[in-house]
């Protein structure tokens, strides 16, 4: 039989690079079924041909997905901005889209009931990571900063792939640099974080360079697509009756994106009104439609736009 990965069966696909695993994982499988990308892939195959265009997904680990759209071995990509800043190959990239999930922070963690309070402090000690370019330069930074504690002793930037919040508590490092989200790990680990390096999400990545051989069209088109789902995601459609007399107040409440839609209903003196809304506001929208005397107000969930 013959096998998947081969650059003849790849030759003329779209290459779309996807977290094979982990966090970010099933939030693309979400958004690539929320763009009709349809494929199906075997067990144990880290290629999957796409069913409804000339393209294939190729399930990589995150931290290599910006080495392979940088030199352009793919034409798409999504990973964490965390690995894009990683990787430091940041002119070979463009961020097309930020996703909206995959939120994380990169933090400077060291043990509660330790004597370094303050990032210096732990100028020339050992850190514990696995973002150690990251790392490295922020305490260079650190160390070459006047008045640094310990001179020009250098921090030692420790390696680890995984489970770093362990390291502190086996004498490996006096402190680690991870990511945090809800700080559960950090806590369980009896850490707690001193400064942030950055913020993350996951985004979608392109070559700034598009390979010779890239479907120009269709990396717009699947991007186009992915907009669309992410877009649909943040807003809500809200729709109401209100009277003609209140119409002005209300429309201040619900501008739309562009501009409401305002039609007359079948009753003199009310009209029908739809309008975008951001979907984290729209509780409070419709707390203020119904003071300025909105009725029959609905929220409809968007599954896919293109705004
Ligand atoms: N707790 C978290 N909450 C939200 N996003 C996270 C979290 N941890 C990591 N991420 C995001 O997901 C990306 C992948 O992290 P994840 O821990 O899933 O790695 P992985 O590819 O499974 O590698 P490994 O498990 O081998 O360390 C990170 O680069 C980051 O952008
Ligand atoms: O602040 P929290 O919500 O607890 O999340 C933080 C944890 O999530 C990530 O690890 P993950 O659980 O993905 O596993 P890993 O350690 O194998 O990478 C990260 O490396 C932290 O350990």
């Amino acid at each position: 039989m013959a096998t998947l990965l081969s650059p003849e069966t790849l030759e003329g696909k779209l290459l779309f690079a996807i977290p094979k695993k982990g966090r970010l994982y099933e939030k693309c499988l979400e958004l690539l079924s929320g763009a009709d990308i349809q494929f199906k892939r075997a067990h144990r195959l880290d290629v999957a041909l796409v069913q409804n265009h000339p393209m294939a997904l190729v399930f990589l680990p995150a931290a290599d997905i910006p080495r392979f759209v940088a030199e352009g071995n793919v034409d798409l990509g999504i990973t964490g901005q965390d690995m894009v800043a990683e990787a430091s190959l940041n002119s070979s990239i463009t961020e097309e889209l930020e996703l909206g999930f995959g939120k994380c922070a990169l933090q400077v963690q060291v043990p509660e009931s330790s004597a370094y309070k303050a990032p210096r402090d732990l100028v020339g000690r050992k850190i514990a990571t696995s973002f150690d370019r990251l790392a490295g330069k922020y305490f260079e930074e650190l160390e070459s900063q006047e008045g640094s504690q310990v001179g020009d002793k250098k921090t030692a930037i420790e390696y680890v792939g995984g489970s770093v919040e362990a390291a502190c508590a086996l004498g490996l490092a006096d402190g680690i640099v991870d990511l945090v989200e809800s700080g559960e790990t950090m806590r369980a680990c009896g850490l707690h974080a001193i400064a942030t390096l950055l913020q993350s999400q996951a985004v979608l990545i392109r070559p700034t360079t598009p390979h010779a051989r890239a479907n120009v069209a269709l990396i717009k088109l699947v991007t186009n697509r992915i907009k669309g789902v992410i877009a649909a995601s943040k807003y809500v459609l809200v729709e109401y009756n209100i009277e003609k007399a209140s119409l002005g107040g209300a429309l201040t409440v619900t501008p739309g994106r562009r501009a409401a839609t305002v039609s007359p209903l079948d009753d003199e003196g009310w009209n029908a009104v739809s309008a975008m809304v951001l979907k984290s506001e729209s509780a409070n929208i419709m707390d203020r439609l119904e003071e300025l005397g909105a009725v029959d107000i609905f929220v409809v969930q968007l599954s896919n736009c293109r705004i």
